[in-house]
């Protein structure tokens, strides 16, 4: 029912249309046998001459019923087809609505609810999930046929025969109810199924991505294999295995309903009531008819059952994935000269099996425009997780960071975050130009500049704004990645280890270049560099060690004082 909330909520007026339509074509159908035989049960019918109707030269017995039963074949046609053709074009809306709303969640979420998550459940849901939940409501159309008709042909055979009506709910009653258990037992199979889905997704990203250390030693990829793929593999198997197999026999079970209620009619009812021949086959003949629509919807609750799985993971993800309280409207920041961390510090939120999260904090700094500072200290001492705090993605959990004197409140966060541009150590370089104030007045020329700068020109190209190509090698990427941050032009540039895998020249042309250009434009720059051949650069020095800001200097004296902590 929820799938069908979904339909609702996006297109309530449609959704009604196309059960209307739906509900007519069911009632249609439910008429269709009862009008046959009404017209067979007609004495006169069988009487040679009488009641027929020469139509293009084709007898026609009872042509009344006859122009009823065409007239109701074609709007059935077009009330069912219409049903079905509004509600999978709306299904296929909504999985593009779906989609959509998680691809503006992700964006609207914060960094650190993302990193939670992970890409592996995300991907499974955009693809698996979404294509479940429209899958299983797309059904929808022909279901509310289906017990429409169910219905229909039912209260018929109440009018034939209320003790068989009767007899006949009661066998549905006792079958639908025999029916959930073994359905909410398969559904918790399919459920753990789900689960493991999201490590699988994530066994198989470490295939892909470890493809080349895992070929460089059997012994690790067949560990790999069995511990992890293939384990996952298994898990999820067995348990499809399990479920598919407790489905298939209640799904038999559903199909064979209406042959129960056909059996006890023949071989048990008729023995306590008196019953004439043609009522017994009147009945029979209804409970054939219908057997077809209650058995489209017994198999319809797997398929429920599927679609809820889903959709409880959509919901979760939707859950773990709050949208940050930050305005959607861009309200540019005032001219400013200082960032201030006061009092700052960050918790990690604590993983499993863990009994201390990493702790960023106290941070007392100051980032000045036109100044270069440095963050350095060893692996592990919160480097990076200072960077995502500068760059507020990560929000402090105690602590205020302030632009000149004003607080950096919420509901400004976007306001502020287009002051900044970051190459992050894991950053990602998109294939063109996409920030548009990037695409002023002679970009061509400064990219072209840059790319003979950074001898990049006879590798790279920008063309019909978009780069010719990103099959690069990982040094000549970044540098890609630090023409396009000078392009962005934004007033504080943060780089994470960005000159490591430069080779000398490259890391010569960043250091005692491309930063002393940028600070001559006024530009807040802080590097996260071990380069200490280049500290001598640095207007301000910051050393991180367990999270802590263990040293910070401005002058050469504490600049001295930091290199000579950072060599012992
Ligand atoms: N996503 C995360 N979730 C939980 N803890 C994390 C996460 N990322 C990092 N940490 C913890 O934060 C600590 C500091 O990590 P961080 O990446 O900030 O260090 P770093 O100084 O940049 O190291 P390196 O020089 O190796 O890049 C790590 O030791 C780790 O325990």
């Amino acid at each position: 029912m929820e799938a069908l909330k979904l339909f609702a909520k996006y297109a309530p007026n449609k959704t009604f249309f196309a059960v209307l339509l739906g509900t007519i074509a069911g009632l249609c159908y439910s008429a269709l046998i009862p009008i046959v035989m009404m017209s067979l049960a007609d004495d006169n019918t069988f009487a040679v001459g009488s009641s027929v109707t020469k139509l293009w030269g084709i007898e026609v017995t009872n042509s009344k019923f006859a122009a009823l039963f065409f007239v109701l074949c074609v709007v059935i046609l077009i009330f069912k087809s219409g049903s079905e053709i509004i509600l999978n074009r709306l299904a296929l809306n909504i999985r593009h609505n779906l989609r959509t709303e998680l691809y503006d969640r992700v964006q609207r979420s914060s960094i650190s609810s993302l990193e939670h998550v992970g890409p592996s459940r995300l991907i499974q849901a955009l693809t698996t999930d979404v294509s479940a939940v429209v899958a299983g409501a797309g059904t929808f159309p022909q279901i509310i046929t289906a017990v429409v008709t169910s219905l229909g042909v039912l209260s018929f055979l109440a009018y034939l025969d209320l003790n068989i009506f009767w007899f006949v709910i009661k066998v549905i009653v006792f079958g639908v109810v025999a029916y959930q258990i073994p359905i909410i037992i398969g559904t918790r199979y399919f459920s753990k199924a789900r689960e493991h889905q999201d490590h699988l997704q994530e066994a198989v990203k470490g295939l892909i991505g470890g493809a080349k250390e895992l070929k460089l030693s059997e012994g690790k990829k067949r560990a790999y294999n069995e511990q992890i793929l293939q384990k996952e593999e298994m898990i999820v198997k067995d348990l499809e295995k399990t479920g598919s197999s407790i489905y298939t026999l209640t799904g038999n079970f559903g199909n064979l309903l209406c042959f129960f209620a056909i059996g006890g009619i023949g071989f048990i009812f008729i023995n306590y009531h008196a019953i004439s021949l043609p009522e017994i086959f009147a009945s029979i003949m209804i409970l054939l008819y219908v057997s077809g629509p209650i058995i489209m919807i017994m198999n319809f609750v797997p398929q429920l059952a599927m679609t809820q799985i889903s959709l409880r993971k959509i919901d979760l993800l939707f859950y773990e994935l709050p949208p940050e309280a930050v305005s959607e409207y861009i309200n540019p920041v005032s001219s400013w000269q200082t960032v201030t961390l006061k009092d700052v510090y960050y918790n990690y939120p604590l993983q499993p099996n863990q009994s201390k999260s990493f702790v960023i904090g106290p941070v007392n700094i100051k980032i000045n425009r036109g100044e270069i500072t440095y963050i350095t200290g060893g692996n592990g001492s919160g480097k990076s997780t200072l960077a995502k705090l500068l760059t507020l993605h990560y929000e402090a959990s105690e602590g205020d960071i302030y632009f000149d004197g004003v607080k950096v409140v919420k509901e400004r966060l976007n306001d502020y975050r287009q002051e900044l541009s970051c190459i992050y150590s894991d950053y990602y370089l998109f294939d063109r130009l996409l920030d548009e104030k990037s695409l002023t007045e002679g970009y061509k020329e400064k990219i072209n500049y840059y790319l003979k700068s950074f001898s990049m020109d006879k590798k790279v190209q920008l063309k019909d704004g978009r780069f010719t190509t990103l099959k690069l090698s990982d040094g000549q990427r970044r540098r890609l990645a630090l023409i396009v941050t000078i392009i962005e032009d934004k007033p504080l540039i943060l780089f994470d280890e960005w000159a490591a895998d430069q080779d000398p020249m490259f890391k010569d042309i960043f250091y005692r270049e491309i930063l002393p250009s940028l600070k001559k434009k006024n530009k807040a720059i802080v590097v996260i560099s071990h380069d200490d051949r280049y500290f001598d650069l640095a207007d301000q020095m910051i050393i991180m060690e367990s999270g802590k800001v263990i040293g910070s200097g401005m002058d050469n004296a504490s600049k001295f004082e930091v290199v000579r902590v950072l060599a012992t």
